[in-house]
């Protein structure tokens, strides 16, 4: 399988403390990895360097082989964040949360909208504003996000947060199946993973 992103000697720092030192590390398709490391430690700030959404870093970011600098648009495209926060417009309902996401990815996404709207239960909610959901509700809606492009690489933060039990268990169930059909994640999570995939730890704060 072959590498979607790497890094050679990165180092992460914030507020003058380095939280990632010379980390030389790799992702293929197919793999999951996971951030670990206690709180403060550094793991949103590395995956938000490594979704091009932060430059507070030194060393080389490499997506396909090539240094993320000269292929941005493409390691851009190829990739889907979901961040610690679910990032969802509140006064948009779940159905237009995901219109708009799937404009911003460029894709034309009616009848997957519907789908993912069904996969993460949302059905009965889809045109209700999203302040009126609660938590777990709000963060479906971005978990929907998952299913609407088709992208490698999942890069998901705290995914599992305010997820009912049954939930868990089906994010878990995406997440294998993702990387069983070649794709791959990188996650933080303080959740204990169910896989039957081993999953390889990036361990930060040692
Ligand atoms: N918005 C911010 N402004 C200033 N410093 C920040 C900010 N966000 C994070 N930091 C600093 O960066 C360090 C790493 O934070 P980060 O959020 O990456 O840790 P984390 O490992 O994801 O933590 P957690 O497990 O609590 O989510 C923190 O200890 C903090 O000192």
């Amino acid at each position: 399988m072959s590498v979607l992103i790497a890094t050679q000697a990165l180092n992460c720092e914030r507020d003058d403390r380095l939280l990632v030192k010379q980390l030389t590390w790799s992702l293929a398709e197919g793999e999951i990895h996971q951030v670990e490391g206690p709180n403060g430690s550094g793991k949103t700030s590395l995956l938000r360097v490594l979704c091009g959404l932060s430059s507070r870093y030194s060393g080389e970011i490499y997506w396909r082989g090539q240094p993320i600098k000269t292929v941005r648009h493409q390691y851009l495209s190829e990739l889907l964040y979901l961040g610690h926060q679910p990032g969802i417009k509140s006064v948009l309902s779940p159905r237009e949360n995901l219109q708009w996401h799937a404009a911003v990815k460029g894709v034309v996404a009616a009848e997957a909208i519907e789908q993912a709207l069904a996969k993460v239960g949302l059905y009965g909610y889809e045109d209700a504003p999203c302040y009126s959901l609660s938590a777990g509700q709000q963060r479906r809606v971005a978990l929907a996000r998952l299913f609407i492009s088709h992208t490698p690489l999942w890069v998901l933060d705290e995914p599992f947060t305010a997820i009912d039990k049954k939930g868990v268990a089906e994010l878990e169930g995406w997440i294998e199946q993702h990387a069983l059909a070649g794709g791959s994640v990188l996650l933080t999570t303080h959740h204990e993973l169910k896989l039957a995939t081993p999953i390889n730890k990036v361990v930060l704060g040692e």
